[in-house]
């Protein structure tokens, strides 16, 4: 089976995949719009992208596509402990630039405040991608940030570890498919959830209050809600929310007819399990 994921090898993204998906082929796509079309252009059956980190929060491109993208599904999400570590070429001896994802310079932002405040720093497609960059421009006084197996896969020698501003560093992973599918894994789960992305039909006093209703008196749990710009103008959102219980088919059914009923728009977005891989 082909899967595309966060490129190019030595990403994060990919040490999530490999775990998940052992014997198939990986595909590194270039940023994680590009993981979408392959899932959507049948490119690849499967894609892996990152959707959240405990310190930085969501990654927000993943919250829209899963918006913008019709028939695109979660299959699974997998939770994978992050250690963020400094790398220059082995022929350097110090940097003036630090570049790697937006999320890897986030959740490391005390961390380069305390040791390299007048450091600049550039924003890449991917931590890997920026380590794949200061090992192939060894003429340039790059460091990137990325995780250890980069340095070794691009040769790059680590001058600082586990720069992480909290210990408990933690990203979920997605499985994106075509089909509306439940993966099960060998490793072990933790919970099981159904994901629903939800639209008001305008702007009214309780509006929000009328579509959370609808689960709590059915007894339905909530493990997130998290609103995000429609784009469509200041103030307009959707909300993606995550019902933490096991779906009941009468049950969910009833509250997706209910949520029409008030005039929410509902895109279902998956029901699948959380597993935990190893850092
Ligand atoms: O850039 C990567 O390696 C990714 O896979 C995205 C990412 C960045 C930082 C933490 C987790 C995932």
């Amino acid at each position: 089976m082909k899967i595309a994921f966060l490129g190019p090898h030595a990403s994060f993204t990919q040490l999530a995949c490999s775990q998940i998906f052992p014997n198939n082929e990986l595909l590194p796509q270039s940023s994680i719009l590009d993981c979408f079309n392959a899932v959507k252009n049948g490119e690849a059956e499967k894609a892996v992208v990152p959707l959240e980190n405990s310190i930085e929060g969501t990654v927000s491109m993943t919250l829209d596509y899963l918006y913008d993208f019709e028939d695109i599904f979660i299959e699974t999400e997998a939770v994978m402990p992050i250690a963020h570590h400094l790398m220059i070429h082995p022929n350097n001896q110090n940097f003036n630039k630090i570049i790697s994802h937006p999320q890897a310079l986030a959740q490391t932002f005390h961390f380069r405040q305390n040791h390299f405040k007048d450091i600049e720093t550039q924003d890449f497609s991917s931590t890997s991608a920026s380590a794949k960059l200061v090992a192939e421009n060894p003429q340039e006084k790059w460091a990137a940030i990325a995780n250890s197996y980069a340095a070794k896969l691009y040769g790059l020698k680590i001058i600082h570890s586990d720069l992480q501003d909290f210990e408990q560093n933690h990203t979920k992973f997605i499985v994106l498919s075509k089909k509306k599918n439940i993966l099960h894994l060998n490793i072990p789960k933790t919970s099981e959830k159904t994901s629903l992305i939800v639209t008001l039909p305008e702007d009214h006093a309780g509006g929000l209050h009328q579509v959370l209703s609808v689960f709590a008196w059915r007894n339905m749990n909530l493990s997130k809600i998290e609103s995000r710009t429609l784009k469509t103008g200041l103030g307009n959102y959707f909300f993606f929310i995550n019902v933490a219980n096991e779906w009941h088919p009468i049950l969910s059914e009833n509250a997706l007819e209910e949520l029409k009923s008030i005039g929410a728009h509902v895109k279902f977005i998956g029901h699948y399990h959380e597993y935990l891989l190893e850092g």
